[in-house]
């Protein structure tokens, strides 16, 4: 039975990774309504990627749970992998293989009826034609970026996790992906958990903001809300403020101690 129905997509409790003596995150809480685009921010090291491959089952947490589509994670990820994808740049797709012979690959896995339709719709929607048959080694970053969301999308994930998702791309594809991403959250009420280090990208794309610092959760809200509750006049301010513990960061930071 789906026991997904008005659950939240995401539900973490106490989830936390050490690796030997570094803690990467956690303790940390949070949960992720169905539909909604929800940024991953923090500097460097403080802990996105780790939490993202806790979510998607590729690292396995020292500690908590993790909940996704109503399903435990840690215990029944077979049940959930079909309905979810990812997107890393640290992920390299064979080299060798064409966009289109890796595409198909990948739409087999994850058991794509209509492999050949899929992979020919993607092309279009992400403007991968002009290089579908070239080897996946002999593209550009940016290319690579393009044809791994295609490989995000291929199953028609209900949940989408993405690691910079625009990294690599100049301004103007950039801004055609986030148009791709919203519209795609919008058709089929896709939930998305992204992690950026654009600050106008997560301003423009996400309702909600998970603000981490030394591997814990620091503030969440939207975008807009954060902005006034720090006194700023953008994200990027706000980001610095939490970065550098001061401001409206230092005075939580206080009460945490
Ligand atoms: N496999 C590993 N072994 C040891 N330490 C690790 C490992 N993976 C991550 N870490 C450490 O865990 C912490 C969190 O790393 P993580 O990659 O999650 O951060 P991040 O927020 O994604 O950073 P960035 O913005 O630089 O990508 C860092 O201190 C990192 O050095």
């Amino acid at each position: 039975m789906d026991q997904s129905t008005d659950q939240p997509v995401i539900s973490v409790a106490g989830l936390a990774k050490s690796f030997d003596a570094v803690n990467a995150v956690g303790p940390i809480d949070f949960s992720i309504e169905k539909g909604t685009i929800v940024g991953l921010l923090g500097g460097n090291g403080a802990g996105k990627t780790t939490t993202i491959a806790m979510i998607l089952g590729l690292v396995l947490p020292t500690a908590g749970a993790i909940r996704v589509l109503g399903h435990d994670m840690l215990r029944d990820r077979h049940r959930v992998l079909h309905r979810i994808n990812f997107e890393s740049p640290y992920v390299d797709m064979p080299m060798r293989l064409t966009v289109r012979q890796n595409l198909t690959v990948f739409a087999g896995l994850y058991g794509v009826g209509d492999a050949r339709g899929r992979v020919a719709e993607l092309a279009e929607s992400l403007d991968l034609t002009d290089f579908l048959d070239r080897p996946s080694g002999k593209l550009s970053a940016g290319q690579k970026t393009r044809v791994s969301l295609a490989k995000a999308l291929i199953n028609r994930p209900e949940l989408l996790l993405l690691d910079e998702p625009t990294a690599s791309l100049d301004p103007d594809t950039a801004d055609w992906i986030r148009g791709n991403l919203d519209r795609y959250r919008r058709d089929r009420g896709a939930t998305i958990l992204l992690a950026s280090h654009n600050m106008p990208e997560v301003e423009r794309l996400c309702d909600d903001v998970i603000m981490m610092k030394g591997g814990r959760i620091v503030d969440r809200g939207a975008p807009k809300a954060l902005i006034s509750r720090y006194g700023r006049s953008n994200l990027e301010d706000v980001f610095l403020d939490v970065a550098r513990g001061r401001g409206h960061a230092a005075s939580l930071e206080e009460a945490s101690a």
